[in-house]
């Protein structure tokens, strides 16, 4: 019998608030402690008269409803929220190592060993085919939204855009484009592929140090991801380069599903040395 999560009311008592961990669009983030546990949590603290001038209260809602009910060990997890008169609060898991964007500007060359890389898109892709068993499509998948913790584990965070698949809403893009799949970029309606493209464009710019679209911009950026051509340059190894050329695919349908992404001969190749590379990656990175 399934355990039936205690519903908790929590209040901005129970926390002592530390410093902004980053400033999201609609608010920021602080590092805080629970009192009671002394756990670290990353507290999301929004106002409600951003929120009601920036027309985004459905989609807090949205977020909230659908990552509190996700549970897996590579999406960031929403224990809860609560608010007061002038702000909503939301407690999420504090990942230590922050976000994947950073860490990979951090990088020589903004990049990874294949290792590393191969380790990234297993999980991502883990992660996914969880969410997409929900019904539920991230949409809006890049490395400001990938967050990773002190094993070096990725966590999926930022649901703000996503949605539960039957309504495929159109919606205004904002933010960079690099990651968009062609069928959303002309506004087609689109599915659960739209993930998988952003694994490929993800697995390109951690081998090359910067996506396949990027210093494109507008039209010139929004004609390139349709015709969908991208050139992987000779430093990317054979295996890798097949990944990517069986997911960055035009047509939704052909890109190669989440699941033999999962077992695809160059990630299965990358697993064996992915214990002593994850301690040497973890040595580069600032204390
Ligand atoms: C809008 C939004 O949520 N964006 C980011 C900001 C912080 N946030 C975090 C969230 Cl939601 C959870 N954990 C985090 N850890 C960090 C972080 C750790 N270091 C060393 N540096 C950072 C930054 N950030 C978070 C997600």
């Amino acid at each position: 019998q399934p355990q039936a999560r205690e519903e908790t009311c929590w209040s901005l008592d129970d926390f002592d608030v530390g410093r902004p961990l980053g400033k999201g669009k609609f608010g920021n983030v602080f590092i805080s402690r629970e009192k009671k546990t002394k756990r670290i949590i990353a507290l999301k603290v929004l106002f409600k008269t951003q929120l009601l001038q920036l027309g985004v209260s459905h989609q807090l809602k949205r977020e909230i409803e659908i990552q509190y009910h996700l549970r897996h060990p590579n999406i960031l997890t929403l224990y809860g929220y609560f608010h007061d008169d002038k702000r909503v609060f939301v407690i999420l898991d504090y990942a230590s190592r922050g976000e994947l964007f950073n860490v990979l500007q951090s990088q020589p060359g903004h990049k990874v060993s294949e290792v590393i890389a191969a380790r990234f898109v297993r999980q991502l892709a883990n992660a996914l085919k969880y969410c997409h068993s929900k019904g539920v499509i991230h949409r809006d998948i890049k490395p400001e939204n990938l967050l990773l913790d002190s094993k070096l584990n990725l966590k999926l965070a930022d649901f703000g855009w996503s949605v539960v698949a039957d309504h495929s809403k159109r919606h205004t893009l904002c933010g960079t484009m690099d990651y968009l799949a062609p069928e959303m970029v002309s506004n087609q309606p689109h599915d659960f592929n739209v993930d998988i493209w952003a694994i490929g464009i993800l697995l390109f710019e951690m081998l090359v140090g910067y996506a396949p679209f990027a210093n494109q911009t507008g039209d010139k950026l929004i004609a390139r991801i349709k015709e969908c051509k991208i050139y992987i340059p000779q430093s990317v190894s054979d295996g890798a380069s097949r990944l990517i050329n069986a997911i960055i695919k035009k047509e939704p349908q052909e890109r190669l599903p989440l699941a033999e992404i999962m077992t695809h001969p160059w990630i299965q190749d990358m697993f064996p040395r992915e214990e002593n590379e994850v301690r040497a990656f973890l040595q580069t990175l600032t204390k």
